[in-house]
Parts: C-alpha cells; structure tokens; sequence
C-alpha cells in the first residue's frame, strides 16, 4: 500500500500507478486484447428490447444488465451485493476521504458536481467516491501519466485486483477508503465496475469502430456502467411500479447518451490522438472517410453526418427520461439536471455550426444554472401508475 497523505487531486493517477508495480498478482487474462475480442465475439446482439427502439434502430446488446438487475432485487446476502462490510475507519479519516474525492469531483467534473450539490449529504459522497474511481479508472489509459506509465494489460489487471480488495474492505489510499465505506453503505454491484475496466482495456487497443454495434459495446462499458453503478446510490421510488430492469435500461442509455456526446464533442481532440470512435460505415455512407475527419474540414457532407449522429444521442437521452422519473424523489433534480446539461452539448455542437473537427463545444455556466429550474419542474412529474397506487 503506498502513503496516502500526501495525495493532491491532480496526483491522481500517479497515485494509481504507485500500487500497481508489485509482482505478485495472478494474470486473469492471457492479453488484454484476447479478452476484449472474446467478448466482442462472443457477446451477440441479442435484440430484446421494446418495439420502440427497433423503431429508432437502436440496437441493444445484450450487456448482462439482467444479470445485475436480479442480484439487485433479490435478498440473497452471499453475494457479492449487499454485502454490509464496515470498514474500519475513523471520522476524521473518513470526512477527509471524501472532502478529496469532492475536491476531484469538483475541478474534473463541473456538470455532474452541480448535480451532486443537489443530493442529498450521504449520495453526494458516494457519487464523488465512484466518480473519482471511475476518473482514475480513465487516467490509467488516457490520461498524462497514460503514456509513462505504459499502460497494458498487467495495469489494468492490477487495477482490477485491487478493485476486488475495494469490495472486501481493503483500501489501498484515501479514495479508496471513501469507496469502500460507499460500498458498506449502498448495494453496489462490483460488475459494472469490472467492465469499465474491461472497456479501458478495449481502449487500449482499438481505435476504430466498424459499425455503431462496436462503438454500442465500448459505450457500454465505459459509460453505461456509469448509469448502473449509479442507480443503487439514487434509489428507485418506494412507489414505483416500473421493474428494477426498465430503471436500469434507463440508466445505462444516459451513459450511453453521455458517451457519445462526448465522442462528438471530441471528434477533433480525439482524432489528433490518433482515435475515431465515430462508426466507421456511417461516416462511408456519408461519403465521408477517416481523412476527412482528421482534413479539419467542415463540409456540408460533415454536418450531414453530424446531424444523424445528434439524432442518435438524442435518442438515448430520451430514452433515459423515462427512467428518471421513477428514481426516488430526493434524486431526481440532480439527475434531470445531469441529463439536461449534458444533452444541451449537442446543442453547442449545432450552434458552432457542426465545427466539432476543430472547437469543443462548450455549456458555459450561465446556461448550466438557468437549467436548474426546468430541471426542477421536470423533477416534480411521477409516472401517472404512481399517483393511482
Ligand atoms: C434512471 C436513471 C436515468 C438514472 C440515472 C443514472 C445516472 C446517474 C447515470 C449517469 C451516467 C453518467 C454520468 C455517465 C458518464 C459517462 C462518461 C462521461 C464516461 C466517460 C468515459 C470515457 O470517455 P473519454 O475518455 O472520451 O472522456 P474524457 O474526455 O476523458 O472525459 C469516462 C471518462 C469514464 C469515466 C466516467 C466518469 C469519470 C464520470 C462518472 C460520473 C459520475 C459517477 C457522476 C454521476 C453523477 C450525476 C449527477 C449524473
Ligand atoms: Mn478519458
């Protein structure tokens, strides 16, 4: 374990890369490339989903949501879930975990730290201890310290074990002491948490997307398991009457839209790291290839293009309302705000007229708080089933 005390936010990643040096942990994966391609293969679309999202071509992988879904309804304590584990740590200790992770939260994150100031006391930490889990998580394959620190297939292995230690109680630093008392607090699932880790690993090998079913699968992992880990901390509405599934449907899609946001936000960021998540027939049904999106230039092709792939964001967006009016009341503002906030990007995107190649559209923050009451009045709707029961 290394120190922890003396840890500055912007030391993040460094302080992920000063535990993973030891020798000693078991290679779960011949290569990380092995494993992803198994799972891009060997995971087949599996469309059962509504009629609605056949009609909007959307397809839904089968991510093992149903999986997460069930351990998450039932009482069953062996299990990884809900397992009440108590941490042995003091006050003091415990207070100054989170007030790191706030500090993270609030320099990396300026949306979603809006959002957690409206949640209650005890949400806000945990969504500021797995956002800044999740943040590292990142570091370790694109952040500055990504290129010194080699990352590969033993860093994330490590990363990994060392995520299974967070979920028994050990912690290696501050930020996962936070996590681990999160963890004792809300049933969190440790799946999702893997699979990001496994869509780091696809980040480190692919760079392109054949189809919008390969980029779905990517979006999943690093984005959508965001939604699940997310919903045990918000809490369902005690008078819901929609299934834990649809909620968690819900919550994948705003990951979902929120990773492809930010793939169009950062087409131009992106492509000079050598990187282009945008499906690649798309773009050749555009008449558009990989040398135009690195050309810079915006032509009326390019805004043809980008207007489909809006469309599509939107789509997930909206498909996220549905469950957000079933989460428990107190966490409702937050999420509408996160949703509207996020979703008004592509609206920048538009107003910069398509010039994604070469600006990064930006929800400046007058803008952010006048959508704080719409978000506030959207808050307020129930599902009519509700108001019947
Ligand atoms: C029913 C219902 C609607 C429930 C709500 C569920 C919910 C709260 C969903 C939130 C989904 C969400 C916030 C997803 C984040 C997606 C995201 C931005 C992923 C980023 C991936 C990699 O992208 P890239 O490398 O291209 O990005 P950068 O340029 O490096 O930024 C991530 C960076 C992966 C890691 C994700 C995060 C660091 C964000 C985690 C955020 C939270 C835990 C906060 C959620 C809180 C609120 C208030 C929504
Ligand atoms: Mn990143």
């Amino acid at each position: 374990m290394c120190s922890v005390f003396t840890l500055k936010p912007c030391n993040v990643a460094i302080a992920a890369a000063s535990t993973i040096t030891e020798p000693s942990w078991k290679r779960k994966y011949a290569s990380a490339s092995s494993q992803v391609v198994t799972n891009v293969a060997t995971i087949a679309p599996k469309n059962r989903s509504s009629l609605l999202l056949k009609q909007l071509g959307i397809p839904h992988t089968d991510l093992r949501v149903e999986e997460i879904v069930e351990r998450q309804s039932s009482n069953n304590t062996d299990h990884e879930l809900s397992r009440k584990i108590k941490p042995e740590l003091d006050g003091e200790f415990l207070d100054e975990s989170y007030e790191r992770c706030r500090e993270i939260c609030a320099e990396y994150a300026k949306t979603f730290y809006l959002g957690t100031r409206l949640m209650t006391e005890e949400r806000r930490k945990a969504i500021w201890a797995i956002y800044v889990w999740c943040r590292r998580t990142d570091e370790l394959v694109d952040g500055p310290n990504a290129d010194y620190m080699m990352t590969n297939s033993t860093v994330l292995n490590r990363w990994e074990e060392r995520l299974e230690d967070i979920f028994v109680g050990r912690a290696y630093d501050m930020y996962d002491a936070a996590l681990t008392h999160t963890i004792s607090q809300f049933p969190l699932d440790i799946k999702p948490f893997r699979d990001m880790i496994d869509g780091m690993r696809m980040d480190t090998w692919k760079s392109r997307y054949q189809n919008f079913e390969e980029l779905y699968l990517y979006c999943y992992y690093v984005a959508g398991t965001v939604g699940l880990m997310s919903v045990p901390v918000m809490g369902i509405s005690p008078t819901s009457s929609a299934s834990a599934q649809t909620i968690y449907d819900a919550a994948l899609y705003l990951g979902i839209g929120n990773q492809l946001t930010n793939i169009l936000r950062d087409v131009g960021e992106d492509a000079l790291r050598g990187r282009v998540y945008l499906p690649q027939d798309e773009l050749a049904q555009f008449g558009l290839s990989d040398r135009d999106v690195m050309s810079g230039k915006v032509t009326d092709g390019w805004r043809e293009f980008m207007k489909a792939q809006i469309t599509r964001a939107r789509s997930y967006f909206n498909l996220a309302e549905e469950g957000a009016s079933h989460l428990d009341d107190a966490s409702r503002w937050p999420v509408w705000t996160a949703l509207l906030v996020y979703r008004s990007i592509l609206d920048e995107i538009e107003e910069n007229d398509y010039d994604n190649l070469n600006k990064r559209a930006y929800v400046g923050r007058g803008k952010k708080l006048l959508m704080l009451p719409i978000a506030y009045s959207r808050a307020q709707f129930r599902p009519p089933a509700l108001l019947l029961s």
